[in-house]
């Protein structure tokens, strides 16, 4: 796109202009963590430099612009997502954590004879807290399988579909492979069993920008650092009728109303779920992601990683004895792969002494390793600041990896 000026754009990434073993930083590994723009770099410098305090009970002027501050990031989260209330908008650590309260939640919930559906081609974060849950209730985990191409097989996830069917829960894309799934569809079947649908948008969220209201969804999970944002902050969006049907998951300071030895009352949404002293910082900064994301536009982001996509795919296909998996035509910028009779591992070293990171091994998938019956892959996952150029060097590397290693 015209609009897109990527060298411009990488000026604004300080760390892309490192060296790696003597050669210029590719970083290929996006889907493991972005790389933070100065926008949200300086904005966590900013806040510690100039209104670092504890938020929501502070009547002095630093707390309450702390608070102010904190509570404007709520906002533009609840604004990008295109949720109803900031009260349907808490802020966790991560994905995992998000997966884990709304897991623990479901406990009073279920029972045995209960099922719980979660796809084959999950992140091992949106598999083990529902295993958990299962082994606590007596409920039953059914998977929706996965095909070669690396979608999931809608004929069988209607026929898993029944009136015991409680809780589905599905990647919007798949960190190891790119699929993008399709979620409205699974939302609308899902509901119409009386199922509620928890979306892992953790993969997805720096590629896709989900209308939560309009998709209906009754969870929906993500993590800042993989869309720009710092580590350690995350988002759950949860519809307000669930959320306040859920217990609290941690008992702490700020979920409470009244404490006293006998009982204690909690507080409302969202603060029952957000006990102790939160990551202010991340979460202001995670603001401050989303509005860089927004300032490029998803629409052009979305265009360039398609275009670096379908190029890297059809460079990487020229080497013989390369297979790739998920070659579904709906994904994002993820391409997993391996040379033949070459381990993934030795391939990511050899393209690390070049400069070039990627990672390397089951990428907490390791369901779809197995459906492969492969140890691993290794995975290039690509992001707007990443050039054609970059591309030409990960293919070269691999070339020549696959000329020592073989
Ligand atoms: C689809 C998906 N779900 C859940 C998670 C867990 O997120 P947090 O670690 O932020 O809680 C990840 C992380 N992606 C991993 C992180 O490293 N490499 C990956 O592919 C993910 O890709």
């Amino acid at each position: 796109c015209v609009s897109f000026d990527v060298q411009k754009i990488r000026e604004d990434f300080p760390i892309l202009k490192r060296k790696v073993n003597g050669h210029s930083l590719v970083y290929l590994d996006n889907a493991a963590t972005s790389q933070k723009p100065q926008a949200v770099i300086d904005c966590m410098v900013d806040y510690y430099s100039n209104y670092n305090a504890n938020i929501h009970r502070g009547v002095h002027t630093l707390s309450q612009e702390a608070t102010d501050a904190y509570e404007v990031a709520r906002k533009k989260i609840q604004n990008h997502f295109g949720i109803t209330h900031p009260e349907e908008v808490i802020f966790t650590s991560g994905t995992t954590h998000a997966i884990n309260l709304v897991a623990n939640g479901f406990s009073s919930f279920l029972k045995k004879g209960d099922e719980v559906l979660v796809s084959a081609m999950e992140h091992h974060s949106n598999i083990v807290p529902w295993q958990m849950l299962c082994e606590r209730t007596g409920a039953t985990l059914k998977v929706i399988p996965m095909n070669e191409t690396g979608e999931l097989v809608m004929e069988d996830f209607e026929k898993l579909l029944s009136e015991s069917t409680k809780l589905v829960f599905v990647n919007h894309v798949s960190n190891a492979l790119g699929t993008i799934n399709p979620i409205e569809e699974i939302i609308i079947k899902a509901h119409k069993v009386g199922a509620a649908v928890l979306i892992d948008g953790a993969q997805s969220c720096a590629h896709i920008k989900p209308n939560l209201n309009a998709l209906d969804v009754d969870f929906y999970v993500t993590s800042a650092h993989k869309m720009c944002g710092p580590t350690g902050v995350g988002m759950l969006y949860g519809k307000k009728e669930w959320l306040e049907k859920l217990p609290p998951y941690q008992g702490g300071g700020e979920m409470i109303k009244e404490v006293t030895f006998e009982k204690t009352t909690y507080a409302g949404l969202p603060h029952k779920f957000e006990a102790g002293t939160p990551n202010i910082a991340g979460g202001i900064a995670f603001g401050a992601a989303i509005d860089y994301l927004n300032e490029i536009g998803f629409k052009e982001i979305t265009a360039y990683e398609d275009g670096l996509l379908s190029y890297a795919t059809l460079e990487l296909l020229k080497i013989e004895g390369l297979k790739i998996y998920g070659t579904s035509k709906n994904k994002t910028s993820v391409i997993s792969f391996n040379l033949d009779g070459i381990h993934p591992y030795d391939v990511g070293t050899i393209v690390d002494k070049l400069g070039i990171a990627v990672r390397t091994g089951h990428h907490c998938a390791q369901p779809i390793m197995d459906y492969y019956k492969i140890p691993g892959t290794v995975r290039a996952s690509f992001s707007f600041y990443n050039t054609k150029e970059e591309v030409d060097k990960l293919v070269e590397a691999v070339k020549r990896a696959k000329m020592m290693l073989s």
